[in-house]
């Protein structure tokens, strides 16, 4: 429904009406907005140790706990919320007017994937922002962003300094903390998302196919993954065949061209059965493989690297980022909260990219095989797509393992053909051949 400010009204009815002091007084654009604006209850952000931020619900009455972390994206609140790396936290937004282009629908596109957001529901458990806009408009917009938190049961803060939030999280690193709503009695502690193993609840339950039927064929492992990624993937011409993240892909890795290792929440070292079955992949085949962001880190878990938790991470569309093998700086998508420690990766694998601001690190490749990841998003959605780039080189790498894999068929079968006419001439040839 629209906001009770927000309803079309007809133009006669405006002109018969004689202005009063409150029409007046409505007309203008301050007044509009406290003169429609119910009461919101009051709500806290709470750190744990730290400081409480008081301001008001605009979501759902439910008190939560998570990480806080932050994001300095300006646009893409509905992508970000649905991303399900995100699970587990609460999302501080420092943007200060968020909200102002509503939720869009559930829409699907030619793939059947959600054309507007990461997934089909919110992932992050809560949000804050300065100054939530109840006010909205786009084409594309079906419901407020407050009606949407509150229709998920997610907890929404408005009103509070986001700056200083942020500037204690910069200074104290990522925290726990909980939103209480009024005065409600917050009976879920401080829950650690660095604790659980959040993969395994955001995982595909059941094996799917995206764009069924192409030559090229893509396994997926599904650690949270973003379905901007599926449709990169899809929209290259590639069926994907999406798997649980602890599928034991290396047993069917031979029926596909490439494997892809997804985004995901939380710790990458709680992704045992993941990191084991890329091992035991890459140890019996040579099929390319693409990891991005969780998907890096488990590949470089896999390869024996080791990954360290960031003080506050990366959360943001405009993190310049170089490629050491061009010397070119890519403007990348951002949201994770571990990352790859390059010292520790084994002398096959190179530094791939470098975060210019943090000089942390940023994706690997293999020396000589098809091998490569990257800790930022190439499909960024939102942000730039400098990096889009990277969907080509694996699919590039893909069609050069499907051609020479076709050269080996087509040799052996010649040798087996000219092994047989040569059994046949020595009379050697078993009977019925
Ligand atoms: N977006 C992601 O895949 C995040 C990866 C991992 N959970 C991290 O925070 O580092």
């Amino acid at each position: 429904m629209l906001p009770r400010f927000y309803r079309p009204v007809s133009f006669g009815s405006l002109l018969k009406r004689k202005p009063t002091l409150v029409s007046r007084l409505a007309s203008s654009p301050i007044w509009v907005r406290y003169l429609s604006t119910p009461a919101l209850e009051k709500a806290t952000l709470a750190i744990k140790d730290g400081p409480v931020y008081t301001g008001h619900s605009f979501g759902a009455e439910n008190s939560t706990s998570g990480e806080a972390v932050f994001t300095t994206s300006l646009v893409g609140y509905p992508e970000s919320m649905t991303d399900p790396s995100y699970s587990g936290q609460i999302l501080v937004f420092t943007q200060p007017l968020i909200g102002n282009y509503g939720v869009p629908s559930l829409g699907r596109d030619e793939y059947s994937l959600l054309r507007y957001f990461e997934s089909s529901k919110i992932q992050c458990s809560g949000i804050v922002v300065a100054d939530f806009a109840q006010k909205y408009s786009h084409w594309t917009a079906v419901e407020s962003l407050g009606d949407w938190c509150k229709r998920e049961g997610v907890a929404a803060v408005t009103g509070v300094d986001t700056r200083a939030i942020v500037t204690y999280l910069r200074e104290q690193g990522s925290s726990l903390a909980q939103i209480n709503i009024g005065s409600q009695e917050n009976t879920s502690g401080f829950q650690d998302p660095g604790a659980m193993h959040l993969v395994a609840k955001v995982s595909t339950k059941q094996v799917y196919e995206v764009n069924p039927g192409q030559d090229i064929k893509i396994a997926v492992l599904d650690c949270g993954v973003k379905e901007n990624i599926l449709r990169c993937l899809a929209s290259r011409g590639a069926s994907v065949t999406v798997f649980p993240h602890d599928f034991p892909v290396q047993d069917v890795a031979s029926q596909f061209d490439g494997i892809f290792i997804s985004n995901g929440p939380g710790d990458p070292t709680h992704c045992a059965e993941t990191i084991y079955n890329l091992q035991q992949t890459m140890n019996a085949h040579t099929l390319p493989i693409f990891g991005i962001c969780l998907g890096h880190q488990l590949l470089a878990l896999a390869v024996g690297a080791r990954t360290v938790k960031l003080k506050y991470g990366n959360r943001a569309h405009n993190i310049p980022t170089l490629d050491v093998t061009t010397g070119n700086c890519h403007i990348t998508s951002q949201n994770h909260g571990y990352a790859v420690d390059a010292e520790t990766l084994p002398g096959d694998f190179k530094e791939y990219f470098i975060n210019l601001n943090d000089r942390s690190n940023e994706g690997m490749y293999h020396a000589s095989r098809p091998i490569f990841s990257t800790q930022f998003h190439p499909e960024a959605k939102g942000g730039p797509l400098d990096s889009a780039f990277l969907f080509d080189k694996f699919l590039e790498n893909i069609k050069q393992y499907k051609a020479e894999k076709d050269l080996v068929n087509v040799s052996a079968a010649a040798a087996a053909v000219a092994a047989a006419a040569g059994e046949r001439a020595t009379g050697t040839a078993t009977a019925g051949f």
